[in-house]
């Protein structure tokens, strides 16, 4: 059956930044259409494909007749799925940078991530000609690192390419920050502050994170200045990283950690489990709460300058993060101490 043409196409649309986007697109008065391996949402402005975007006949049915792409597809960066990372964001990113050339695609837009610059320490105000991690924290940011290589170097006079790169991306419908921190301060692993809790770090609205994708794709095009570029987009308003992981799970009911424990102390201890962890794969599926991907992103630096989106497509944050955070914990009341998510 054809399908309508649509303004936009969006690759992981049922997802928390995919759905928001769609939102404001449809609020813009853009046509969408989304591609994503389940629904999580109904909407009757939107064209739902449902498919695998490592398939090449279920993309082939989504990718003719639109504009510009987003792709926001990805497996949960909290999974531990080295294989289904480099699946997802190397082998299906390259089919899909293949059809859209095949199907005339004009503009591809890249969620790619902050992180691919990092690697484990100290970064205060990186910009985006940080070289690429040459030890990655992790598998999915070895596999975004990969990504975002291959989509801006498919830009070219004929097909415009650039990537966004957020960070600590939070908001109503966050499947994987706020729902992972309610979760350890219900287990009583939130007690601990790791280090001196006097690092920086960005945290970014989902609002500001749909409003970079959007300028980007709008600013996006022949002979634009975004063409084959990355974008930091943050909140702007780099804070504290335990005074926001604090303001989380108090907002949500649950006790501010007390006790500081030695950095280096917990990452050795979360290095150590994740070898158990390897170790004992073979026989039975344990997962560390605290790996050293984590234990490193709550207690080192780790902020960006998105002065080049502010310069090149007049990026600024739409919601601060005072009024991100009280938005978010206003929408989780199911997840509040005592709530539903307690049953
Ligand atoms: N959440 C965060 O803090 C950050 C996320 N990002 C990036 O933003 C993007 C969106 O992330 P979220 O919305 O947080 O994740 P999410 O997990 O909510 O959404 C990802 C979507 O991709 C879909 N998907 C996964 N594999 C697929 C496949 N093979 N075919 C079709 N669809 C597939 C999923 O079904 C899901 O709906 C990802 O690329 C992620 O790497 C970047 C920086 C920070
Ligand atoms: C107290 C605990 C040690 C941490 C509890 C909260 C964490 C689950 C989040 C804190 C920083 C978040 C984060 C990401 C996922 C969730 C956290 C680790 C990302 C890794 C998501 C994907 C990305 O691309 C990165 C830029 C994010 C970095 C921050």
């Amino acid at each position: 059956m054809a399908i309508m043409d649509a303004d936009y196409l969006v690759i992981g649309g049922c997802g928390f930044l995919g759905q928001h986007l769609c939102e404001r697109l449809l609020e813009r008065g853009y046509s969408v259409r989304v591609f994503d391996i389940r629904k999580t949402f109904e909407n009757e402005k939107i064209t739902f494909i449902i498919g695998d975007l490592c398939k090449k006949e279920d993309l082939m049915a989504a990718i003719q007749g639109v504009s510009c792409v987003f792709h926001c597809a990805s497996p949960s960066p909290l999974s531990n799925n080295r294989e289904l990372f480099h699946k997802v964001n190397v082998e299906g990113t390259k089919l899909l940078i293949q059809l859209c050339k095949w199907a005339g695609v004009q503009r591809l837009v890249l969620t790619s991530s902050a992180s691919v610059v990092y690697e484990g320490k100290d970064i205060k105000g990186g910009h985006e000609d940080l070289p690429y991690a040459a030890q990655p924290i992790d598998a999915y940011t070895e596999t975004k690192i990969m990504q975002e290589q291959i989509v801006l170097a498919a830009n070219t006079k004929d097909f415009y390419t650039c990537a966004v790169r957020p960070h600590g991306i939070f908001g109503p419908r966050d499947p994987h920050l706020l729902p992972t921190a309610v979760d350890l301060a219900r287990r009583g692993k939130f007690k601990f502050i790791i280090g001196d809790g006097k690092n920086l770090v960005d945290f970014t609205y989902i609002d500001n994170v749909v409003h970079g994708h959007i300028l980007a794709s709008e600013n996006l095009g022949g002979g634009s200045v975004v063409c084959g570029k990355a974008y930091n987009i943050t909140n702007d308003e780099p804070i504290y990283f335990w005074t926001f992981m604090t303001q989380i799970v108090t907002g949500m009911g649950y006790d501010a950690p007390k006790y500081h424990l030695p950095y280096l102390l917990v990452y050795f201890i979360a290095v150590f489990l994740m070898l158990i962890s390897r170790l004992l794969s073979p026989f039975c599926h344990f997962i560390p709460s605290f790996t050293p991907m984590k234990v490193a992103l709550a207690g080192t630096h780790h902020f960006y300058l998105c002065d080049r989106a502010k310069k090149d497509m007049k990026y600024k944050p739409l919601v601060s993060l005072d009024d991100g955070i009280r938005k978010t914990i206003e929408s989780f009341e199911r997840l509040k101490n005592g709530g539903e998510g307690d049953s």
